[in-house]
């Protein structure tokens, strides 16, 4: 295996605990998986790119990540589909928002604490070669 294989199983590995920290947090429970296409009907006329905290879990298995950023844009993404789909001034719909507001500033919290800002560096150029 090359020296990088070993920094992405340590990317790996960080990622899942991040992703099992938010996922735990009952907060982002709507969050954590994909949305009930049963229930709600009209979803994929609005969001084009569903995303959730399992399916992240399942592409961090799938060495789908390289680095944070890349982790951190499908975070981004579960946060600026809740906007987009619950845009009303009803109490429910500012719920909705405050909590994906939360999960995107948790995430990013949980990795500016805990990765090593070199390291990040060294697997944001191993993403750039691949
Ligand atoms: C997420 C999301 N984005 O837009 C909307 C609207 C939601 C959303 C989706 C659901 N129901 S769901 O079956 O798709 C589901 C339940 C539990 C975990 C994950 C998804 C419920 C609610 C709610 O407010 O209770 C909100």
């Amino acid at each position: 295996k090359r020296k990088e294989d070993y920094k992405l199983r340590e990317l790996r590995i960080f990622l899942r605990d991040i992703c099992r920290k938010l996922a735990s947090n009952r907060r982002f429970y709507k969050f954590t998986k994909p949305v009930d296409l049963e229930e709600v009907t009209d979803y994929l006329e609005i969001i084009k790119q569903p995303m959730d905290l399992e399916t992240m879990m399942t592409k961090v298995d799938m060495h789908k990540y390289n680095c944070a950023k890349e982790f951190l844009d499908d975070v981004d993404l579960i946060c600026a589909n809740a906007l987009e789909y619950n845009p009303d001034k009803t109490s429910s719909d500012k719920q909705i928002r405050h909590e994906a507001c939360s999960l995107r500033d948790h995430a990013h919290a949980l990795i500016d604490v805990e990765m090593d800002s070199d390291f990040e560096l060294e697997c944001q150029e191993i993403a750039r070669r691949r």
